[in-house]
Protein backbone atom coordinates (compact mmCIF):
# COMPACT_ATOMS: atom_id res chain seq x y z
CA UNK A 1 0.00 0.00 0.00
CA UNK A 2 1.49 3.48 -1.14
CA UNK A 3 0.19 4.78 2.35
CA UNK A 4 -0.96 3.75 5.60
CA UNK A 5 -4.39 5.02 7.32
CA UNK A 6 -4.70 5.22 11.69
CA UNK A 7 -8.10 6.12 12.78
CA UNK A 8 -7.66 4.58 16.44
CA UNK A 9 -6.99 7.77 18.24
CA UNK A 10 -10.52 9.00 16.40
CA UNK A 11 -12.01 5.86 17.80
CA UNK A 12 -10.68 6.44 21.36
CA UNK A 13 -12.74 9.83 21.09
CA UNK A 14 -15.97 9.02 19.08
CA UNK A 15 -16.06 5.18 21.02
CA UNK A 16 -15.23 2.56 18.74
CA UNK A 17 -18.49 0.68 19.31
CA UNK A 18 -20.11 3.78 17.52
CA UNK A 19 -18.61 3.34 14.27
CA UNK A 20 -20.81 -0.33 13.52
CA UNK A 21 -23.60 1.06 12.79
CA UNK A 22 -21.86 3.63 10.52
CA UNK A 23 -20.74 0.71 8.56
CA UNK A 24 -23.66 -0.81 8.08
CA UNK A 25 -24.43 2.24 6.08
CA UNK A 26 -20.75 2.38 4.46
CA UNK A 27 -21.13 -1.03 3.20
CA UNK A 28 -24.19 -0.21 1.33
CA UNK A 29 -21.98 2.83 -0.26
CA UNK A 30 -19.18 -0.14 -1.01
CA UNK A 31 -22.02 -2.26 -2.63
CA UNK A 32 -23.15 0.17 -5.12
CA UNK A 33 -19.76 1.26 -6.43
CA UNK A 34 -18.96 -2.22 -7.08
CA UNK A 35 -21.74 -2.62 -9.19
CA UNK A 36 -21.46 0.48 -10.50
CA UNK A 37 -18.02 -0.51 -11.81
CA UNK A 38 -19.75 -3.60 -12.99
CA UNK A 39 -22.53 -2.07 -15.06
CA UNK A 40 -19.66 0.54 -16.14
CA UNK A 41 -22.41 3.78 -14.69
CA UNK A 42 -19.22 6.03 -13.24
CA UNK A 43 -16.89 6.38 -15.67
CA UNK A 44 -14.14 7.15 -12.95
CA UNK A 45 -14.19 3.80 -12.03
CA UNK A 46 -12.77 2.51 -15.16
CA UNK A 47 -9.91 5.57 -15.38
CA UNK A 48 -6.63 3.46 -13.63
CA UNK A 49 -7.47 0.73 -15.97
CA UNK A 50 -7.17 3.19 -19.04
CA UNK A 51 -4.41 3.37 -21.05
CA UNK A 52 -6.16 4.16 -24.53
CA UNK A 53 -5.82 7.45 -24.03
CA UNK A 54 -1.67 7.86 -22.94
CA UNK A 55 -0.16 7.49 -26.88
CA UNK A 56 -2.31 10.95 -27.67
CA UNK A 57 -1.17 12.72 -24.30
CA UNK A 58 2.76 11.81 -25.14
CA UNK A 59 2.01 12.76 -28.86
CA UNK A 60 0.47 16.50 -27.65
CA UNK A 61 3.35 16.85 -25.00
CA UNK A 62 5.73 15.93 -27.96
CA UNK A 63 4.72 18.87 -29.46
CA UNK A 64 4.25 20.92 -26.98
CA UNK A 65 7.42 20.69 -25.21
CA UNK A 66 10.10 21.16 -28.35
CA UNK A 67 11.85 24.84 -27.67
CA UNK A 68 9.64 25.64 -24.86
CA UNK A 69 10.62 27.83 -22.13
CA UNK A 70 7.30 28.46 -20.22
CA UNK A 71 3.92 26.51 -20.36
CA UNK A 72 0.60 28.24 -18.77
CA UNK A 73 -2.24 26.18 -17.74
CA UNK A 74 -5.05 27.99 -18.15
CA UNK A 75 -8.01 26.36 -16.33
CA UNK A 76 -9.41 26.45 -12.74
CA UNK A 77 -11.06 24.77 -9.93
CA UNK A 78 -11.04 21.03 -11.19
CA UNK A 79 -9.75 21.61 -14.19
CA UNK A 80 -6.39 22.98 -12.16
CA UNK A 81 -5.99 21.79 -8.67
CA UNK A 82 -5.21 18.05 -9.39
CA UNK A 83 -2.55 19.05 -12.15
CA UNK A 84 -1.11 21.84 -9.06
CA UNK A 85 -0.87 18.69 -7.01
CA UNK A 86 0.61 16.80 -9.47
CA UNK A 87 3.11 19.96 -10.16
CA UNK A 88 4.15 19.86 -6.35
CA UNK A 89 5.26 16.38 -6.66
CA UNK A 90 7.20 17.31 -9.76
CA UNK A 91 9.57 20.35 -8.39
CA UNK A 92 7.18 23.44 -9.35
CA UNK A 93 4.91 25.35 -7.59
CA UNK A 94 6.85 25.41 -4.71
CA UNK A 95 8.74 28.30 -2.66
CA UNK A 96 11.46 28.31 -4.47
CA UNK A 97 10.57 26.71 -7.73
CA UNK A 98 13.44 25.56 -10.37
CA UNK A 99 12.93 23.54 -12.91
CA UNK A 100 13.84 20.48 -13.30
CA UNK A 101 16.92 20.21 -15.54
CA UNK A 102 15.96 20.76 -19.77
CA UNK A 103 12.11 21.29 -18.45
CA UNK A 104 10.10 24.51 -19.07
CA UNK A 105 8.47 26.58 -16.27
CA UNK A 106 5.36 26.11 -15.39
CA UNK A 107 2.32 28.27 -14.99
CA UNK A 108 -0.66 27.70 -13.53
CA UNK A 109 -3.53 30.28 -13.90
CA UNK A 110 -6.30 29.05 -11.85
CA UNK A 111 -7.58 32.55 -10.65
CA UNK A 112 -8.16 35.69 -13.07
CA UNK A 113 -6.67 38.78 -11.91
CA UNK A 114 -5.72 42.06 -14.52
CA UNK A 115 -2.47 42.48 -13.05
CA UNK A 116 -1.15 39.09 -13.24
CA UNK A 117 -3.01 38.47 -16.90
CA UNK A 118 -1.06 41.53 -17.80
CA UNK A 119 2.18 40.46 -16.36
CA UNK A 120 1.73 36.83 -17.91
CA UNK A 121 0.88 38.62 -21.68
CA UNK A 122 3.90 41.28 -21.73
CA UNK A 123 6.80 39.69 -19.53
CA UNK A 124 6.70 35.72 -20.81
CA UNK A 125 8.37 35.45 -23.79
CA UNK A 126 5.44 34.87 -26.25
CA UNK A 127 7.58 32.77 -28.82
CA UNK A 128 8.60 30.35 -26.42
CA UNK A 129 5.46 30.03 -24.56
CA UNK A 130 2.94 27.22 -25.17
CA UNK A 131 -0.36 27.56 -23.50
CA UNK A 132 -2.40 24.30 -22.18
CA UNK A 133 -6.39 25.68 -22.16
CA UNK A 134 -8.16 22.87 -19.95
CA UNK A 135 -11.88 23.25 -19.10
CA UNK A 136 -14.42 20.42 -19.00
CA UNK A 137 -17.39 23.12 -20.00
CA UNK A 138 -15.76 24.92 -22.36
CA UNK A 139 -17.37 28.16 -21.06
CA UNK A 140 -16.03 28.96 -17.69
CA UNK A 141 -15.78 33.07 -17.99
CA UNK A 142 -12.34 33.14 -16.45
CA UNK A 143 -10.50 30.56 -18.76
CA UNK A 144 -12.26 31.85 -21.38
CA UNK A 145 -11.49 35.53 -20.46
CA UNK A 146 -7.39 34.35 -19.80
CA UNK A 147 -8.00 32.49 -23.67
CA UNK A 148 -9.47 35.74 -25.13
CA UNK A 149 -6.68 37.81 -24.22
CA UNK A 150 -3.67 35.46 -24.71
CA UNK A 151 -5.54 35.19 -28.37
CA UNK A 152 -5.45 38.62 -28.90
CA UNK A 153 -2.20 39.29 -27.31
CA UNK A 154 -0.90 36.75 -30.14
CA UNK A 155 -2.09 39.31 -32.67
CA UNK A 156 -1.30 42.48 -31.30
CA UNK A 157 2.49 40.96 -31.15
CA UNK A 158 2.28 39.89 -34.66
CA UNK A 159 1.67 36.23 -34.29
CA UNK A 160 -1.43 36.12 -35.99
CA UNK A 161 -2.21 32.76 -37.06
CA UNK A 162 0.26 31.24 -34.64
CA UNK A 163 -1.98 30.02 -32.06
CA UNK A 164 -2.23 26.48 -33.74
CA UNK A 165 1.38 26.59 -33.28
CA UNK A 166 1.45 26.88 -29.45
CA UNK A 167 -1.77 26.39 -27.55
CA UNK A 168 -3.77 23.40 -26.91
CA UNK A 169 -7.49 22.89 -25.96
CA UNK A 170 -8.38 20.07 -23.64
CA UNK A 171 -12.46 19.70 -23.60
CA UNK A 172 -15.20 17.66 -23.84
CA UNK A 173 -16.30 16.87 -28.07
CA UNK A 174 -19.04 18.95 -27.93
CA UNK A 175 -20.26 22.59 -28.72
CA UNK A 176 -19.31 25.42 -26.55
CA UNK A 177 -17.16 28.70 -26.55
CA UNK A 178 -13.41 26.70 -26.34
CA UNK A 179 -14.60 24.22 -28.61
CA UNK A 180 -15.49 26.55 -31.59
CA UNK A 181 -12.53 28.98 -30.51
CA UNK A 182 -10.67 25.76 -30.52
CA UNK A 183 -11.78 24.65 -34.46
CA UNK A 184 -11.58 28.67 -35.59
CA UNK A 185 -7.81 28.79 -34.48
CA UNK A 186 -6.86 25.15 -35.43
CA UNK A 187 -5.75 24.06 -32.14
CA UNK A 188 -5.12 20.30 -31.44
CA UNK A 189 -7.69 19.11 -29.01
CA UNK A 190 -7.68 16.80 -26.16
CA UNK A 191 -10.75 15.15 -25.27
CA UNK A 192 -12.17 15.71 -21.27
CA UNK A 193 -14.06 12.72 -20.45
CA UNK A 194 -17.43 13.82 -20.64
CA UNK A 195 -18.38 10.94 -17.79
CA UNK A 196 -16.04 12.10 -15.18
CA UNK A 197 -16.66 15.18 -13.50
CA UNK A 198 -14.12 18.16 -13.45
CA UNK A 199 -13.25 17.78 -9.69
CA UNK A 200 -12.72 13.72 -10.38
CA UNK A 201 -11.09 14.29 -13.46
CA UNK A 202 -7.27 14.00 -12.26
CA UNK A 203 -6.55 10.75 -13.49
CA UNK A 204 -8.00 11.83 -16.76
CA UNK A 205 -6.08 13.73 -19.42
CA UNK A 206 -6.82 16.53 -17.16
CA UNK A 207 -4.20 15.38 -14.45
CA UNK A 208 -2.15 13.25 -16.98
CA UNK A 209 -1.44 15.87 -19.69
CA UNK A 210 0.19 17.84 -17.42
CA UNK A 211 1.63 15.28 -15.10
CA UNK A 212 3.48 14.31 -18.76
CA UNK A 213 5.09 17.55 -19.49
CA UNK A 214 6.18 17.93 -16.32
CA UNK A 215 8.24 14.83 -16.62
CA UNK A 216 6.12 12.17 -14.50
CA UNK A 217 4.66 9.00 -15.39
CA UNK A 218 0.98 8.58 -15.66
CA UNK A 219 0.54 4.87 -15.53
CA UNK A 220 2.17 4.92 -11.64
CA UNK A 221 -0.62 7.40 -10.68
CA UNK A 222 -2.94 5.23 -12.09
CA UNK A 223 -1.47 2.46 -10.62
CA UNK A 224 -1.81 3.86 -7.37
CA UNK A 225 -5.47 4.66 -7.82
CA UNK A 226 -5.94 1.08 -8.63
CA UNK A 227 -4.60 -0.25 -5.56
CA UNK A 228 -6.76 1.83 -3.38
CA UNK A 229 -10.10 0.80 -5.45
CA UNK A 230 -9.31 -2.89 -6.05
CA UNK A 231 -10.66 -4.21 -2.52
CA UNK A 232 -13.86 -2.71 -3.34
CA UNK A 233 -14.29 -4.46 -6.77
CA UNK A 234 -13.32 -7.59 -4.74
CA UNK A 235 -15.70 -7.05 -2.74
CA UNK A 236 -13.05 -6.71 0.73
CA UNK A 237 -14.40 -6.76 4.04
CA UNK A 238 -15.20 -2.91 5.02
CA UNK A 239 -12.49 -2.38 7.51
CA UNK A 240 -9.89 -3.31 4.65
CA UNK A 241 -10.85 -0.35 2.38
CA UNK A 242 -9.01 2.51 3.84
CA UNK A 243 -11.35 4.83 2.24
CA UNK A 244 -14.39 3.27 3.41
CA UNK A 245 -13.13 3.38 6.80
CA UNK A 246 -11.81 7.23 6.58
CA UNK A 247 -15.70 8.18 5.24
CA UNK A 248 -17.26 5.84 8.39
CA UNK A 249 -14.98 7.75 10.89
CA UNK A 250 -15.60 11.17 9.34
CA UNK A 251 -19.34 10.88 9.50
CA UNK A 252 -19.45 9.26 13.50
CA UNK A 253 -17.25 12.09 13.94
CA UNK A 254 -19.75 14.61 12.39
CA UNK A 255 -22.55 12.79 14.12
CA UNK A 256 -21.89 12.33 17.41
CA UNK A 257 -18.92 14.42 18.12
CA UNK A 258 -20.95 17.80 17.01
CA UNK A 259 -17.21 17.99 14.22
CA UNK A 260 -18.30 20.70 11.72
CA UNK A 261 -15.38 20.88 9.95
CA UNK A 262 -12.09 18.45 8.74
CA UNK A 263 -8.60 19.85 8.66
CA UNK A 264 -6.29 17.97 6.32
CA UNK A 265 -2.75 19.17 6.95
CA UNK A 266 -0.16 17.64 4.45
CA UNK A 267 3.57 17.95 5.83
CA UNK A 268 6.08 19.56 4.17
CA UNK A 269 5.36 22.02 0.57
CA UNK A 270 4.87 19.03 -1.67
CA UNK A 271 0.81 18.39 -0.52
CA UNK A 272 -0.37 22.25 0.19
CA UNK A 273 -1.71 22.35 -3.60
CA UNK A 274 -3.22 18.45 -2.86
CA UNK A 275 -5.22 19.86 0.47
CA UNK A 276 -6.87 22.79 -1.82
CA UNK A 277 -7.60 19.90 -4.66
CA UNK A 278 -9.22 18.08 -1.93
CA UNK A 279 -11.12 21.08 -0.66
CA UNK A 280 -12.67 21.87 -3.76
CA UNK A 281 -13.92 18.12 -3.79
CA UNK A 282 -15.21 18.31 -0.82
CA UNK A 283 -16.75 21.00 -0.33
CA UNK A 284 -18.80 21.11 -3.77
CA UNK A 285 -19.28 17.00 -3.45
CA UNK A 286 -21.10 17.38 0.02
CA UNK A 287 -22.41 21.15 0.65
CA UNK A 288 -25.73 20.68 -0.47
CA UNK A 289 -29.31 21.07 0.78
CA UNK A 290 -28.12 23.09 4.22
CA UNK A 291 -25.78 19.58 4.74
CA UNK A 292 -21.78 19.10 4.90
CA UNK A 293 -18.74 19.98 6.67
CA UNK A 294 -16.15 22.10 6.43
CA UNK A 295 -12.95 21.44 4.79
CA UNK A 296 -9.58 23.32 6.02
CA UNK A 297 -6.60 22.84 4.14
CA UNK A 298 -3.44 23.37 6.33
CA UNK A 299 -0.19 22.81 5.41
CA UNK A 300 2.47 21.76 8.48
CA UNK A 301 4.97 22.59 9.99
CA UNK A 302 4.26 26.31 9.13
CA UNK A 303 0.51 26.36 9.79
CA UNK A 304 1.23 25.22 13.51
CA UNK A 305 2.63 28.59 13.61
CA UNK A 306 -0.75 30.16 13.08
CA UNK A 307 -3.39 28.04 13.65
CA UNK A 308 -2.56 25.37 16.03
CA UNK A 309 -3.63 27.55 19.41
CA UNK A 310 -7.25 27.61 18.02
CA UNK A 311 -7.11 23.67 16.77
CA UNK A 312 -6.14 23.07 20.70
CA UNK A 313 -7.64 25.24 22.61
CA UNK A 314 -10.87 26.99 20.54
CA UNK A 315 -13.76 25.25 19.70
CA UNK A 316 -13.91 20.94 19.94
CA UNK A 317 -15.61 21.04 16.50
CA UNK A 318 -12.82 20.47 14.53
CA UNK A 319 -11.23 16.45 13.40
CA UNK A 320 -7.49 16.60 12.08
CA UNK A 321 -5.97 14.38 9.13
CA UNK A 322 -2.09 14.46 9.08
CA UNK A 323 -0.94 13.15 5.92
CA UNK A 324 3.30 12.73 6.48
CA UNK A 325 5.24 11.18 3.88
CA UNK A 326 8.58 9.74 5.55
CA UNK A 327 10.73 12.13 5.86
CA UNK A 328 12.61 11.06 8.37
CA UNK A 329 16.69 11.52 7.28
CA UNK A 330 15.97 13.55 4.73
CA UNK A 331 17.42 16.80 3.38
CA UNK A 332 20.46 18.29 5.07
CA UNK A 333 21.69 17.87 8.09
CA UNK A 334 22.76 19.63 11.06
CA UNK A 335 25.96 19.77 11.96
CA UNK A 336 26.93 16.78 14.64
CA UNK A 337 29.30 17.26 17.32
CA UNK A 338 29.41 20.65 19.35
CA UNK A 339 26.88 23.07 18.71
CA UNK A 340 27.03 26.81 17.59
CA UNK A 341 25.15 27.83 20.13
CA UNK A 342 23.84 25.89 23.30
CA UNK A 343 19.75 26.06 23.16
CA UNK A 344 20.05 24.69 19.68
CA UNK A 345 22.03 21.73 20.32
CA UNK A 346 19.12 19.51 20.52
CA UNK A 347 18.84 19.43 16.12
CA UNK A 348 22.49 18.59 16.46
CA UNK A 349 23.27 15.49 14.12
CA UNK A 350 19.52 15.53 12.56
CA UNK A 351 18.41 16.23 9.49
CA UNK A 352 15.61 19.24 8.32
CA UNK A 353 13.36 15.91 7.51
CA UNK A 354 13.85 14.77 11.16
CA UNK A 355 12.49 18.25 12.60
CA UNK A 356 9.93 17.99 10.15
CA UNK A 357 8.86 14.37 11.13
CA UNK A 358 9.11 15.11 15.18
CA UNK A 359 7.25 18.26 14.09
CA UNK A 360 4.08 16.29 12.94
CA UNK A 361 4.23 13.40 15.63
CA UNK A 362 4.53 16.03 18.24
CA UNK A 363 1.06 18.09 16.20
CA UNK A 364 -0.93 14.74 16.31
CA UNK A 365 0.11 13.71 20.41
CA UNK A 366 -0.52 17.56 21.78
CA UNK A 367 -4.11 17.35 19.42
CA UNK A 368 -4.65 13.85 20.82
CA UNK A 369 -4.10 15.15 24.41
CA UNK A 370 -6.20 18.51 24.26
CA UNK A 371 -9.27 15.45 22.66
CA UNK A 372 -9.17 16.66 19.02
CA UNK A 373 -9.62 13.66 16.82
CA UNK A 374 -6.46 13.11 14.83
CA UNK A 375 -6.09 10.20 11.70
CA UNK A 376 -2.73 10.00 10.63
CA UNK A 377 -1.84 8.66 6.99
CA UNK A 378 1.42 7.88 6.34
CA UNK A 379 3.30 8.34 2.88
CA UNK A 380 6.14 5.50 2.26
CA UNK A 381 7.41 7.19 -0.70
CA UNK A 382 5.93 10.65 -2.12
CA UNK A 383 5.90 9.78 -5.97
CA UNK A 384 3.38 9.54 -8.32
CA UNK A 385 1.96 5.88 -7.23
CA UNK A 386 1.42 7.65 -4.15
CA UNK A 387 -0.23 11.09 -5.10
CA UNK A 388 -2.62 8.56 -7.40
CA UNK A 389 -3.11 6.67 -4.19
CA UNK A 390 -4.53 9.52 -2.36
CA UNK A 391 -6.04 10.88 -5.17
CA UNK A 392 -8.44 8.01 -5.13
CA UNK A 393 -8.60 7.79 -1.81
CA UNK A 394 -10.35 10.95 -1.19
CA UNK A 395 -12.54 10.43 -4.04
CA UNK A 396 -14.12 7.80 -2.55
CA UNK A 397 -13.91 8.78 0.46
CA UNK A 398 -15.74 11.70 -0.70
CA UNK A 399 -18.58 9.45 -2.79
CA UNK A 400 -19.13 7.45 0.26
CA UNK A 401 -19.49 10.32 2.70
CA UNK A 402 -21.88 11.55 0.66
CA UNK A 403 -24.07 8.37 0.49
CA UNK A 404 -23.73 8.68 4.12
CA UNK A 405 -25.31 12.49 3.72
CA UNK A 406 -27.70 11.58 1.66
CA UNK A 407 -26.70 13.63 -0.89
CA UNK A 408 -25.09 13.72 -4.86
CA UNK A 409 -21.52 13.96 -5.01
CA UNK A 410 -21.39 14.77 -8.71
CA UNK A 411 -23.65 17.74 -9.39
CA UNK A 412 -23.08 21.84 -7.85
CA UNK A 413 -26.10 23.52 -8.65
CA UNK A 414 -25.65 26.47 -6.18
CA UNK A 415 -22.61 27.47 -7.88
CA UNK A 416 -24.30 28.61 -11.26
CA UNK A 417 -26.26 31.36 -9.68
CA UNK A 418 -23.12 33.36 -8.72
CA UNK A 419 -22.12 33.01 -12.68
CA UNK A 420 -25.50 34.02 -13.61
CA UNK A 421 -25.00 37.14 -11.78
CA UNK A 422 -21.55 38.18 -12.99
CA UNK A 423 -22.48 37.89 -16.25
CA UNK A 424 -25.91 39.36 -15.79
CA UNK A 425 -23.99 42.36 -14.36
CA UNK A 426 -21.97 42.64 -17.37
CA UNK A 427 -24.26 42.82 -19.90
CA UNK A 428 -25.82 45.50 -17.80
CA UNK A 429 -22.86 47.79 -17.60
CA UNK A 430 -22.76 47.05 -21.29
CA UNK A 431 -26.19 47.84 -22.20
CA UNK A 432 -25.57 50.97 -19.84
CA UNK A 433 -22.73 52.58 -21.95
CA UNK A 434 -23.93 51.70 -24.77
CA UNK A 435 -26.75 53.83 -23.91
CA UNK A 436 -24.64 56.81 -22.74
O1 LIG B 1 -13.63 22.68 -16.17
P1 LIG B 1 -14.62 23.79 -16.20
O2 LIG B 1 -15.89 23.43 -16.89
O3 LIG B 1 -14.02 25.04 -16.75
O4 LIG B 1 -15.02 24.11 -14.72
C1 LIG B 1 -14.12 24.60 -13.78
C2 LIG B 1 -14.79 24.70 -12.43
O5 LIG B 1 -15.82 25.65 -12.54
C3 LIG B 1 -17.00 25.59 -11.82
O6 LIG B 1 -17.35 26.77 -11.23
C4 LIG B 1 -17.36 24.39 -11.03
O7 LIG B 1 -18.06 24.71 -9.86
C5 LIG B 1 -16.16 23.53 -10.71
O8 LIG B 1 -16.62 22.27 -10.29
C6 LIG B 1 -15.26 23.37 -11.92
O9 LIG B 1 -14.16 22.56 -11.58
Amino acid sequence: MAYTQNVDACLGIAGSGALEPVLDEVRAALTQLALAHEQGTLPLLHVPARRDDLGLLSDIADWMLPGATDIVILGTGGSSLGAQALAQLAGYCLPVTIPPQGRPRLHFLDNLDPWTQADVLYRLPLDSTRWLVVSKSGGTAETMAQMLTVLARLEEAGFGGAARRVMVALTETRDSPLSRLAAAHGLPHVPHDPGVGGRYAVLTSVGALPAILMGLDPVAMREGAAGVLQPILDGADVLDVAPAVGAGVLALLERERGVRSHVLMGYGDRLQRFALWHRQLWAESLGKNGKGAGLEAATGPVDQHSQLQLWLDGPAERSFTLLVPEMKGQGPVFPAGEAPDPDLAWLSGNTVGDLVAAEAQATADSLNAAGRPVRTMRIETLNERALGALFMHFMLETIIAAHLLGVDPYDQPAVEDGKRRARAALDRSAGETAAS
